[in-house]
């Protein structure tokens, strides 16, 4: 399966309840927005903040992704988001706290019942001692239906199981690990979870990069000014992009023709080096066209 990274570095929640965050929503920087119907909505708001979000998008001219996260698909409030969801021109529709294949199974018949898209994917946050625990499973099913990403809950995580990590979430690595290797495993894309301390610029840098180093796609976050940081974590950097073009500029030349490995710079370059310098390279023009699309898992 080859596979084209489409742009997922920054994914930003925008409340359903927030009318002011919607309208500024439209011009920010982001790879994707999540328009949150579920933790961000206190139960009062829940239908007038579906009915705000109807509007919004059907009127939204943003580029990016677009995503709802919606409420848990069993009660009655999640099954009126993916009414509203699945014909509204969105992207995604992301699931709360998924703990089996089946509940992916259960959304992915009632899309198909209501006639959603065939593009409309699902992305599954895992956010629970069972959805850590079944990340494998859950990606293996999900992914014959539409499953498309893994989101990551951190703090829904570190509500459910009491872990306290450090900064540098030394604590969660495992946990986090093992649910990107489920998600490669599977040709899912996984995004990490939120950094909480607006006033941490630092804090928000350092784990961006780490999150990058993890094998993240890129980094849900909460606040506008959380966005430059993520592109510039999770897009390529000046150096990585340098030593692409050197190393497709070393295998197009004639006496490299035809052979499977090289030496460039005092180090063995192989083949499989020059298909992720492309992947580089793709990368830097999707930026650089901001050309959004649909992430799908054969994309
Ligand atoms: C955290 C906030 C409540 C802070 O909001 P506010 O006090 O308004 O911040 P500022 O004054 O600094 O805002 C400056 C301007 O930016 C706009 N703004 C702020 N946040 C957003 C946003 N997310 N999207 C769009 N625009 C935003 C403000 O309106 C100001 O605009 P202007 O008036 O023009 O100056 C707020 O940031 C917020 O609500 N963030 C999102 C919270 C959220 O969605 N939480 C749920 C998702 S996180 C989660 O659940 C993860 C997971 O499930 C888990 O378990 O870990
Ligand atoms: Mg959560």
């Amino acid at each position: 399966m080859t596979k084209t990274r489409s742009l997922l570095r920054s994914i930003l929640y925008v409340p359903g309840a927030n009318a002011r965050a919607l309208e500024k929503s439209d011009g920010l920087a982001a790879d994707g927005i999540i328009y949150d119907l579920e933790d961000a909505v206190a139960p009062e708001a829940k239908g007038p903040s579906r009915e705000k979000l109807r509007e919004h998008l059907a009127a939204s001219r943003f580029p990016g992704l677009k995503i709802v996260r919606i409420n848990p698909i069993e009660t009655r409030e999640g099954t009126e988001d993916l009414l509203m969801a699945r014909g509204s021109g969105i992207d995604a529709v992301l699931l709360p706290k998924v703990e089996d294949g089946d509940m992916l199974e259960a959304a992915a018949r009632a899309l198909d019942e209501m006639d959603a898209p065939a593009g409309l994917r699902l992305w599954a946050m895992i956010e629970t001692p069972r959805g850590i625990a079944r990340a494998e499973k859950i990606a293996r099913k999900g992914v014959r239906g539409r499953l498309s990403a893994f989101v990551v809950g951190t703090n829904d995580i570190r509500l459910a199981t009491d872990i306290q990590p450090d900064a540098g979430r030394t604590e969660l690595l495992p946990w986090l690990m093992q649910i990107v290797l489920a998600a490669k495993a599977n040709g899912l894309y996984v995004l990490d979870g939120v950094f909480g301390d607006l006033r941490d610029g630092e804090g928000l840098r350092l784990e961006c990069a780490a999150g990058r180093r993890m094998g993240f796609d890129g980094k849900t976050l909460i606040h506008p000014a959380q966005i430059d940081p993520a592109n510039a974590a999770f897009g390529p950097s000046e150096a990585e992009i340098g030593e692409a073009e050197a190393i497709v500029a070393a295998f197009e030349r004639p006496d490299n023709a035809g052979r499977g490995v090289i030496q460039l710079d005092g180090r063995m370059v192989e083949r499989l080096h020059l298909t992720q310098a492309r992947r580089v390279l793709l990368r830097r023009d999707e930026i650089a066209t901001r050309s959004f699309e649909t992430p799908s898992n054969d994309a």
